[in-house]
């Protein structure tokens, strides 16, 4: 395998290039017919090719969510492979969002899936899930360094239910800590002493308010879905991720696809919203 840089340096460098903006590609049924489309596959395959025809070469960071091509099975599948290879030749960054979790040898697999080359579905990033222990992500993380990919690892996640597992405090730890400010110190480490950026991100929800009880200083990318669709705007990103707000990746979806199917007011959302973060985080 022929390593990439690894994708924290890519990542900054994409962001600084286009805009602190990752635009997610979700093809809800609701969306499909919104545009005029059958929810069917030609709908969807016209959908995605929109989508990447307006924006692909303009803006940095593109999230498919992996289940609303999986929803359509293999032909599906084929859509999301094209859109994936069309975005990274178009020198996009492509974060492949199908919240993977699992343990050793099928966790090797589903690295293998999206972070392998030679995959069919090798994307720079990956969401993954770590609440079967963090330790159970090791065959992604070591296939990730080698391939020069990254990871995004659940961590505060956007949704109001997921605090039941991420804000549990761990009897077992001796300093107290939440299941959250855990995966974030093992994200810390495995990002230790990569400039300008490690590789392995955590996902936090721009939707949480006040996280100034989590230390979001790990070294990586915070990717910060929320914004749009689930109310939160670009002006909330210095109060939610405070001095780490320059590391935010954040991520639109619905609140950028709405405005198809015409290529120039996607374009103009998409403009506006990385706008607007640039002038929240003063990038
Ligand atoms: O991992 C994610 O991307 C994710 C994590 C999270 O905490 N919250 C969250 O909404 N997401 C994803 O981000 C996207 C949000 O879509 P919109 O609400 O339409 O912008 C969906 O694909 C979600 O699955």
């Amino acid at each position: 395998m022929s390593p990439l840089e690894p994708f924290g340096a890519r990542l900054r460098h994409a962001m600084d290039a286009r805009g602190p903006l990752c635009v997610g590609i979700d093809s809800h049924g609701s969306l499909l017919s919104a545009w005029g489309l059958n929810d069917d596959v030609p709908g969807l395959e016209r959908f995605t090719r929109t989508v990447v025809e307006a924006l692909a070469d303009r803006v940095a960071v593109f999230k498919p969510q992996s289940a609303f091509f999986e929803r359509f099975g293999s032909r599906g599948i084929a859509v999301l492979e094209k859109a994936v290879a069309d975005l990274r030749e178009a020198g996009a960054l492509v974060v492949m969002d199908a919240k993977r979790g699992d343990i050793g040898s099928t966790m090797a697999a589903y690295a293998e899936t999206f972070l392998h080359e030679d995959s069919p579905l090798f994307a720079d990033a990956l969401t993954v899930s770590p609440y079967l222990g963090y330790g159970s992500l090791e065959p992604a993380v070591d296939l990730a360094r080698r391939s020069g990919c990254g990871l995004f690892v659940l961590a505060l996640t956007s949704n109001p239910e997921g605090a039941e597992v991420q804000r549990a405090v761990r009897t077992e730890d001796p300093a107290g800590r939440t299941v959250a400010a855990a995966m974030l110190a093992h994200l810390a480490a495995d990002n230790a002493g990569q400039t300008p950026l490690g590789s392995f991100g955590a996902v936090v929800g721009a939707t949480l308010g006040d996280l100034s009880a989590y230390d979001l200083d790990i070294n990586g990318p915070l990717l910060a879905p929320g914004i749009g669709a689930q109310g939160a705007t670009p002006a909330d990103l210095p109060s939610v991720f405070g001095k780490a707000v320059r590391n935010v990746v954040p991520s639109v979806s619905r609140g950028v696809l709405r405005h198809g199917p015409d290529a120039a007011p996607l374009r103009a959302a998409a403009e506006r919203y990385a706008d607007e973060v640039r002038a929240a985080v003063g990038a």
